[in-house]
């Protein structure tokens, strides 16, 4: 029996009540007379996140999660079914059962997100047909090829239909779609978008009845933007280890409240509207449902004190009870072709170009495009550090011998050079420096030890190892975060003026994200969806 102010969340109501709890689940609950402190709320739903971006494994996700009152999440595993297919899936599915934290999988949509980009695997119809059939495997996944969509592509339109078959939703991304052509998208019977970035653009999306997802991560944040609009739930999307620690879902409703948003309406946020709109058994206090609750102190600093899955205490005043166990596995694809910084270089016959320079914003994942006027010495197209545009190169790790090099505009680096084998969604490797000669050595680092962040200088380096396919760590939630906090003051030392690098550089390959990205075959025009040149003259 757990007793205090509990709040309801199908009436918004806060007032003291006991709770029955048999078997996991709670039985009953009955108002009675007290003068409690606590506030007992629904556990926390996260209802979009990849998993894979926070670099730990499920187990470890849920061991720095869960302090934070985070008791389920919908996750979408396309980043890890990108390198290694339905392998990759089943190792989270697999990862995640070590755990008390509710992982709930979605069918990844798109692997490859694009048919403009190499990834380490393909995901047929048949096997997300396959996926969308288990329990566990909530929704189809974030369903990004919107040009497929909106063209009825058959292939595209068979997943869809798979998911309507099995009676589960499917997931938007659709950034900044509008007008008949995101009543296509949304006509196609998909119902809801995390990638809005203003109040115009969850509106419209609102109107035409798609559950809106505010988006709070450690790439996006645009919970600010959204508070005015009635949005439907709180995400993450994508959350760096040291921000985990620093706090979750009771973070993301703590800067709601900060925000404006009703903090009862914020709770219903991250509770009962995804439960029910993904049919998961919690997301409130009734019985029938989970006994996943969490005790907090108030309805605007949202302190975790206690935390309930199915009515066990999991943690206490923020130490996860549990023992965080990673299914060690060495899986992993990385086939990256011997090549020279030539390769990385840019060449013209002039003396100077206008080029094409991908431009990024800190805090966001949506990208620019400028055009630069840039010197070419000896038929190579320099950087210019004066106008902080640098060069950026993807090089393919699954052993197709595909490099394609650009410009970049935002990072701040004044030498030194960076790569990364995380890059979404089919994570090739990417790298971004003044000199092709310290990319290749960056480059170089990940090759010999399969795959993870790495920064270089002329005379020292940092590297942070992701062992599992690349993307993540078998350590812990601490350890991985102070790797990368000496990871990140190495890069700020290089002059990095971003305050997330790696994750900001990780977006630029993503190539259903407007505006200018580049992927393992060229530059890409997310707006016209092909390929351009990066001279224009
Ligand atoms: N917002 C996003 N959309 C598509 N793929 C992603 N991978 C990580 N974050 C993503
Ligand atoms: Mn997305």
């Amino acid at each position: 029996m757990i007793r205090g102010n509990i709040l309801n969340v199908f009436t918004g109501d806060i007032y003291p009540a006991e709770v029955e709890v048999s078997g996991g689940l709670i039985t009953c609950v009955r108002r009675v007379e007290g003068n409690f402190t606590d506030l007992i709320l629904p556990g926390f739903v996260d209802a979009h996140v990849h998993i894979e971006s926070s670099m730990l494994t499920p187990s470890s996700f849920a061991a720095a999660a869960i302090p934070h009152g985070t008791t389920a999440v919908v996750s979408d595993p396309h980043e890890i079914a990108n390198v290694m297919g339905v392998e990759g899936v089943e190792f989270m599915l697999e990862d995640a059962s070590h755990t008390p934290l509710k992982f709930y999988f979605t069918a990844p949509s798109c692997v490859p997100a694009t048919p403009f980009e190499t990834s380490g695997a393909e995901l047929s119809a048949r096997e997300i047909e396959d996926l969308l059939s288990r329990d566990s495997v909530v929704a189809l996944g974030e369903m990004m090829n919107f040009p497929g969509v909106i063209s009825g592509d058959e292939k595209v339109m068979e997943k869809i239909d798979a998911a309507k078959k099995l009676n589960k939703p499917v997931d938007g991304h659709a950034p900044l779609l509008s007008g008949d052509e995101l009543c296509a998208y949304t006509g196609a019977g998909i119902s809801t978008e995390h990638e809005c970035v203003s109040p115009a653009e969850a509106l419209e999306k609102r109107e035409l009845g798609m559950k809106i997802m505010a988006r709070e991560g450690s790439s996006a944040r645009n919970l600010r933007d959204l508070a005015a609009v009635d949005c439907d739930f709180l995400v993450s999307d994508d959350i760096h280890p040291a921000d985990l620690l620093g706090g979750h879902m009771d973070r993301i409703l703590r800067r709601a409240v900060e925000y404006g948003v009703d903090p009862v309406k914020a709770v219903q946020m991250a509770t009962v509207n995804p439960a029910d709109h993904y049919n998961l058994n919690t997301g409130a206090i009734a019985p029938g449902r989970a006994a996943d609750m969490v005790v907090v102190d108030n309805l605007r600093d949202f302190n975790v004190k206690r935390v309930y899955i199915d009515g066990r205490v999991v943690a206490e005043n923020g130490r996860y009870l549990g023992a965080p166990k990673t299914s060690r596995r060495n899986m992993n694809r990385l086939e990256i072709i011997d090549f020279t910084a030539e390769d990385l270089e840019v060449e013209s016959d002039d003396d100077e170009v206008t080029a094409r320079v991908i431009d990024v914003f800190d805090g966001q994942i949506v990208t620019g495009e400028l055009q630069k006027r840039l010197e070419v010495n000896d038929g190579i197209v320099k950087p210019d550090p004066s106008l902080d545009v640098l060069k950026v190169s993807v090089i393919d790790r699954y052993g197709k011998g595909n490099i394609s090099n650009g410009f970049v505009h935002g990072f701040g680096l004044k030498g030194g050079a960076i790569a990364s084998t995380v890059a979404h969604d089919s994570h090739n490797v990417i790298t971004v420096g003044m000199d092709s000669e310290l990319m290749k050595r960056a480059v170089d680092i990940l090759k010999k030890t399969g795959g993870g962040l790495v920064a270089v200088s002329d005379d020292d380096q940092r590297i942070l190892d992701l062992p599992v396919a690349g993307l993540m760590s078998d350590g812990n939630a601490g350890e991985v975060a102070s790797r990368m906090e000496d990871l990140n003051d190495f890069v700020r030392e290089l002059g990095c003026t971003l305050s997330a690098p790696f994750m900001t550089m990780s977006f630029l390959s993503l190539l259903v994200i407007p505006e200018l990205k580049i992927g393992d075959r060229g530059l890409f025009s997310v707006d016209e969806f092909r390929f351009v040149d990066v001279i224009v003259g």
